[in-house]
C-alpha cells in the first residue's frame, strides 16, 4: 500500500477507491499509520457548507458507514503520526481515507475543516484543539504557533525524531518496496542521528520585508502595515513580523533587532517592496553566520536585497549595523525582477568584505551572499562524516569519486584526501566557480568541477571522467531524473551514496536503483545496505537521509 502522505509528493502512486458517506451523521474517524491506530471517536459533522453526497457512491451509504469527506465539512479528528511536510495524519475508519492537517501533532484530538480534497486524501485546517497531543512541551518561541518555519516546537525533541524515523521507515517500505519482514532488510534502516543543538543551529536566515503584515487572528480583516519577518504559511504577500528567531545565531538576532528598531522610522525613508503593486525598495534581509578561522568567533554577513541600487538610502542603517562587533560584511543584492528571489542581478559591498569564512571537516570555505552552503554547519559535519564512512574509500589514493549535485564542492572536497581524483557535477555556474576556489584555497589539486544539467544528460555522459568507484548523489527535493537513474544503472559503480533531503523521492529512486524500472525495461543492479536518517533541522518537518547502495 502506498501511503497518502507519500502520494502527496509522488505522482506515480495511484489513487485508492473509496466510497462516499451520508451527510449529517456521526462519523467514526480514527488515526492513521501505526498498528495501534484504533482510537475511534464519534464526531458531530457540521455539514452546513457541504452540498449533496457523491451521487456515484451515495447509494451504498446506508449499508456502509464508510467515509468520504467533503470540502468545508467540520470534523473531529485524532492525529497519530506525522507525514509529508510534517503534516498530522488522521484516517477515516473503514475506508482508511487519509486526512492531513498542518500543525496537528500525534495524539491531538481536534476540530478541523476540510479545506482541500483530492481523490486519495484530504487536507484539513485545524480550528480548535480538544485534547492536546502526546509529548507536549512548551514552545520557547513566541511565534511558534503562527510562523511557517518551526512547526513542531511544542513536540518534545525525542518525539520529533521518533516520528521522523518512522516516516522514513514507512516510505522505504511502502514507496521503496523494501520488505521489512526480510531479515536482510530489517537492519538496513538505522536509528535517526539526532542533532545536538535544537536551536540557533542555522547559519543562514532570510527574512522578507512586506507591505502587508500578517496578524493571524485578524488576518481576514485585511489589516495593513509594514512587516519584516517570515512569510505567513501559504501567503506570498503576507509577512509575520518577528523581532527574533530562535533558529539563528545570537549575533544574527542582534542585527535583526537593530534593523527592526530602525527601518520603519520615517526619517530613514525606507519602504518595503509590495508584492502586488511592485512598488517599494526593501525586499529581503539575509543574515549569514560563519566562523572566523583565526579566533573561532562568529562573523556575520548582512545582505539587503533591494529592488534598485540606492546605497544612500541604506547608509544610515548600515552605519548602525556596522557597530555590532560580529558584523564583518554588509552586502546589497539588487534584484529588479517582480519575483520573490533574493539573488541579485548586481551585487555591491556596502561595508567590510564580500564573503565570510566557514569551517567544515577541517576545510575552510569562503561563502558569498549567494553561495549554497549547508545551513546547519555542526550537523553538516556529522552528515559528512557519515557520508565519508559510507563512501568507504581505501585511502590509497587510487579511487575515482563522482560527486553529483556537488554545489560548491563541499562533499567531494572532504573526500578528496582519500581519493585518487574527485569529479564534481553541478548545474549552477557560480557554484562551480566557488567549488574551484574552495579547492584552491584548501590546496586540493585532485578535484575537477564540471558545470552541467543532470536532468539533460545523454549517452555521452561519463566520457569526461574515468569510471567511478564511488558515486555520491545529493539532489534537490525532486530527486533524480530518469536519465540519471539510467546512467547509474549503466555505470554500475561498486558503491553509491545517495544523500537526500526528501525521503519520499529518495524511496522512489532507491526502488528504481534496486528493483529496476518496469516501464523503461530496466533492471535494478544495486543492493540497499543502509539508510541513515539524520536530523539536520530540529523543530521542522525536514529529514535528511544518507543511503548506501552496493553493486548487487
Ligand atoms: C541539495 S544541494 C547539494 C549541494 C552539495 N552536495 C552540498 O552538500 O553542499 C543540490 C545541488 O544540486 C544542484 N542541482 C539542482 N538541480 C540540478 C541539475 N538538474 N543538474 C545539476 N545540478 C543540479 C543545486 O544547484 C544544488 O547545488
Amino acid at each position: 500500500m502506498c501511503t497518502a502522505a507519500a502520494m502527496a509528493s509522488l505522482p506515480q502512486c495511484g489513487a485508492r477507491r473509496i466510497s462516499a458517506r451520508p451527510l449529517g451523521w456521526s462519523i467514526p474517524i480514527r488515526c492513521a499509520f501505526s498498528s495501534h491506530s484504533n482510537l475511534a471517536v464519534d464526531i458531530d459533522a457540521d455539514c452546513a457548507t457541504t452540498t449533496g453526497a457523491d451521487s456515484s457512491s451515495a447509494s451504498g451509504q446506508s449499508k456502509n458507514p464508510s467515509f468520504f469527506p467533503k470540502k468545508g465539512q467540520t470534523l473531529e479528528l485524532v492525529c497519530e503520526s506525522l507525514g509529508f511536510k510534517g503534516k498530522g495524519i488522521c484516517k477515516a475508519a473503514d475506508t482508511g481515507f487519509v486526512l492531513m492537517c498542518d500543525r496537528a501533532l500525534p495524539g491531538e484530538r481536534f476540530l478541523g475543516r476540510v479545506s482541500r480534497k483530492k481523490s486519495s486524501y484530504a487536507e484539513v485546517k485545524k480550528l480548535k484543539t480538544i485534547v492536546p497531543h502526546h509529548d507536549m512541551v512548551e514552545a520557547p518561541c513566541q511565534y511558534a504557533s503562527n510562523c511557517g518555519g518551526c512547526k513542531t516546537q511544542n513536540l518534545s525533541y525525542q518525539a520529533q525524531i521518533k516520528y521522523k524515523e518512522q516516516q522514513v521507515r514507512d516510505l522505504i517500505v511502502h514507496v521503496g518496496r523494501f520488505d521489512h519482514t526480510d531479515p536482510d532488510c530489517a537492519d538496513v534502516i538505522k536509528p535517526i542521528v539526532p542533532c545536538q543543538e535544537q536551536y540557533h543551529y542555522r547559519n543562514k536566515m532570510e527574512f522578507s520585508f512586506g507591505a502587508d503584515r500578517w496578524i493571524p487572528d485578524v488576518e481576514e480583516k485585511g489589516e495593513r502595515s509594514f512587516a519584516l519577518g517570515l512569510h505567513a504559511p501559504g501567503f506570498f504577500d503576507k509577512v509575520l513580523d518577528v523581532d527574533k528567531c530562535l533558529l539563528q545565531s545570537e549575533a544574527a538576532n542582534k542585527v535583526l533587532a537593530v534593523v527592526q528598531e530602525n527601518w520603519k522610522d520615517s526619517c530613514f525613508g525606507l519602504s518595503p517592496y509590495n508584492a502586488h503593486t511592485h512598488i517599494g525598495f526593501l525586499k529581503h534581509l539575509m543574515l549569514r553566520t560563519g566562523r572566523n578561522t583565526s579566533n573561532g568567533l562568529p562573523e556575520l554577513m548582512v545582505n539587503f536585497v533591494t529592488s534598485s541600487y540606492k546605497p544612500e538610502l541604506l547608509e544610515p542603517l548600515v552605519k548602525k549595523i556596522a557597530t555590532i562587533p560580529e558584523v564583518v560584511s554588509v552586502m546589497n543584492n539588487v534584484n529588479t525582477s517582480v519575483g520573490n528571489t533574493s539573488v541579485g542581478e548586481q551585487e555591491y559591498t556596502l561595508y567590510g568584505k564580500s564573503s565570510i569564512t566557514e569551517m567544515l571537516r577541517g576545510l575552510s570555505f569562503q561563502i558569498s551572499a549567494n553561495s549554497f552552503f549547508q545551513t546547519n554547519t555542526k550537523q553538516a559535519d556529522v552528515l559528512y562524516g557519515i557520508i565519508e564512512e559510507c563512501a568507504g574509500l581505501r585511502g590509497d589514493g587510487s579511487e575515482i569519486v563522482l560527486d553529483l549535485f556537488c554545489g560548491t564542492g563541499t562533499i567531494g572536497l572532504t573526500l578528496a584526501k582519500r581519493a585518487g581524483h574527485v569529479y564534481g557535477y553541478e548545474m549552477v555556474p557560480q557554484a562551480i566557480l566557488d567549488a574551484r576556489r574552495n579547492a584552491e584555497q584548501n590546496n586540493i589539486h585532485n578535484a575537477t568541477f564540471i558545470q552541467g544539467d543532470l536532468n539533460k544528460i545523454n549517452d555521452s555522459f561519463g566520457k569526461e571522467f574515468p569510471r567511478p568507484d564511488v558515486i555520491i548523489s545529493d539532489p534537490n527535493r525532486p530527486g533524480m531524473h530518469m536519465k540519471l537513474i539510467k546512467y547509474l544503472l549503466k555505470v554500475r559503480a561498486p558503491r553509491l551514496v545517495y544523500v537526500s533531503c526528501n525521503p519520499a523521492t529518495c524511496a522512489r529512486d532507491l526502488d528504481y536503483l534496486c528493483h529496476g524500472v518496469n516501464e523503461q525495461d530496466l533492471s535494478g543492479c544495486y543492493q540497499l545496505k543502509a539508510v541513515i536518517p539524520v536530523d539536520m533541522f530540529p523543530n521542522t518537518p525536514h529529514i535528511e537521509c544518507v543511503c548506501l547502495l552496493e553493486l548487487a
